[in-house]
């Protein structure tokens, strides 16, 4: 089901809570309302759509992919960019990681290890972030 996408800051401001399988149905959620915002969207967080729990989506090219309690474990190589967000008006400076590791469960709760590297590594470090309550 696609969701509205929540811009209050103080929504946004508060760190999530690790999901369960019974969030399952806020996964599907998610990758609705990403799909739904494909123009102007390459990733969401599930505050975002006012569910307090850690799960993000990713554009990653061909489908979105969804990552369940992601962690940051090991990031190298930082660059100053400048991002922007459904949640937000106009852009804002931010310091990213070329390349991340990531500890997250996949769509079928499954644990997974990987690294990640580039643009789809900045939009998990952007997602993750509001995982924390950290917006840009
Ligand atoms: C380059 S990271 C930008 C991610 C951002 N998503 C919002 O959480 C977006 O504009 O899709």
């Amino acid at each position: 089901m696609i969701r509205n996408v929540v811009h209050d800051p103080t929504q946004l401001s508060t760190k999530a809570q690790p999901a369960t399988k019974l969030d399952a149905p806020v996964v599907t959620d998610l990758l609705d309302t990403l799909k739904a915002n494909s123009d102007n969207c390459v990733g969401m967080a599930a505050n975002m759509i006012g569910v307090n729990k850690r799960i993000i989506v990713v554009d990653m090219g061909i489908l979105p992919v969804a990552m369940i309690n992601p962690t940051i474990t090991k990031k190298a190589g930082a660059f100053q960019t400048s991002e922007g967000c459904l949640s937000l008006t106009g852009e804002r400076p931010t310091t990213r990681y070329k390349t991340i590791d990531v500890d997250f469960l996949n769509q079928n709760f499954q644990r997974q290890h990987q690294t990640f590297t580039g643009f789809v590594a900045q939009i998990i470090q952007h997602e993750v972030d509001h995982c924390e309550g950290i917006v840009i």
